[in-house]
């Protein structure tokens, strides 16, 4: 059996990971926390994840878990992944990192911090997207540069960063497939007199908006025609069966950083 815990175990990605983990064979719900001073710390799991009493209460931080811990599933914040992932390093515990928002310098801390532990950090943990960001980097070196890409992305209105981890990474991966650098080519806003789309220019656009789950669409636009590929997430649990099976994965590497193109046979 695998212990997992989960970080965040009263958001919407944390409670549908949570149960995702009990219906999982070889998977064992070991506990979840939340910040300090969260009104769920506590109370049993099961108010927040729903169904019966598990006898497991909601914990304050890390290292309040009920022991052992195999692996540590973290769909919180940058920042509070960051400071879980110190906490799961000093313990030897591996981990999953879902959470979106990681600047350039915080995943060099990450990186460093996986030196001693393995650890799974993905922006976006479906099959149907990871899948998505191949389709993109062969679509744009097949078409070449002579087509304009920009990508649009929408979601809930209760997400609070933008562009989505997973815009940012379709971003990065049509740069890397023109050989192009996302700081000198990604255009992340557009308002008043702009002049003329600059040749190689890779448009990021968000949508914020009601309960929408996530979709997002890469645009190559040509002359006289273009190609659309969009995702739709119907559910969260997509993500959610991704972290799950992540983590039952990342238990067995070696100490490193890795993400689902890794999970999922894909590189
Ligand atoms: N990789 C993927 O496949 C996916 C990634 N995501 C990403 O996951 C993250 C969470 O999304 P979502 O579930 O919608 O957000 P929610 O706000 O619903 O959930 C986050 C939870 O983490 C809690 N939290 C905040 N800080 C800490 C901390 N230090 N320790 C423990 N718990 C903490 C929050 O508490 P409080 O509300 O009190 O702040 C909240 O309960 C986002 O970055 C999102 O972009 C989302 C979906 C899929
Ligand atoms: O916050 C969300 O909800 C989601 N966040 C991820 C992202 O930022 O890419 C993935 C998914 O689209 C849902």
């Amino acid at each position: 059996m695998v212990r997992a815990a989960v970080a965040g175990i009263a958001g919407r990605m944390g409670s549908r990971i949570a149960q995702i983990l009990k219906e999982t064979e070889g998977m064992e719900l070991a506990g979840g926390f939340e910040r300090p001073g969260h009104p769920a710390i506590g109370q049993d799991v099961s108010t927040v994840i729903g169904g019966a009493p598990l006898g497991l209460p909601v914990a304050g931080s890390f290292r309040e878990l009920p022991r052992p811990v195999d692996v540590l599933i973290d769909f919180t914040s940058a920042e509070a992944s960051l400071a879980n992932l110190r906490a799961a390093a000093e313990s030897g515990t591996a981990m999953v990192i879902g959470s979106t928002g990681f600047t350039p310098e915080m995943v060099d801390k990450v990186r460093s911090l996986t030196r001693s532990i393995p650890c799974v950090l993905a922006p976006n943990m479906s099959v149907g997207v990871n899948v998505l960001f191949k389709v993109v980097e062969e679509v744009t070196r097949l078409l070449g540069p002579a087509y304009d890409v920009e990508i649009v992305e929408t979601h809930h209105r209760f997400k609070k960063d933008a562009p989505s981890g997973t815009a940012v990474r379709l971003a990065e991966v049509v740069a890397a497939a023109r050989g192009r650098d996302l700081k000198e080519v990604g255009v992340f806003e557009r308002y008043g007199m702009i002049g003329e789309r600059p040749e190689g220019a890779i448009g990021v656009q968000t949508l914020r908006g009601g309960d929408i789950v996530g979709e997002h669409t890469v645009l190559f636009a040509g002359m006289g025609e273009r190609i659309e590929v969009t995702h739709r997430a119907h559910s969260r649990d997509n993500f959610a069966r991704g972290a799950v099976h992540a983590a039952g994965w990342v238990i067995s590497q070696p100490p490193g950083l890795y993400d689902m193109q890794d999970v999922l046979g894909l590189r």
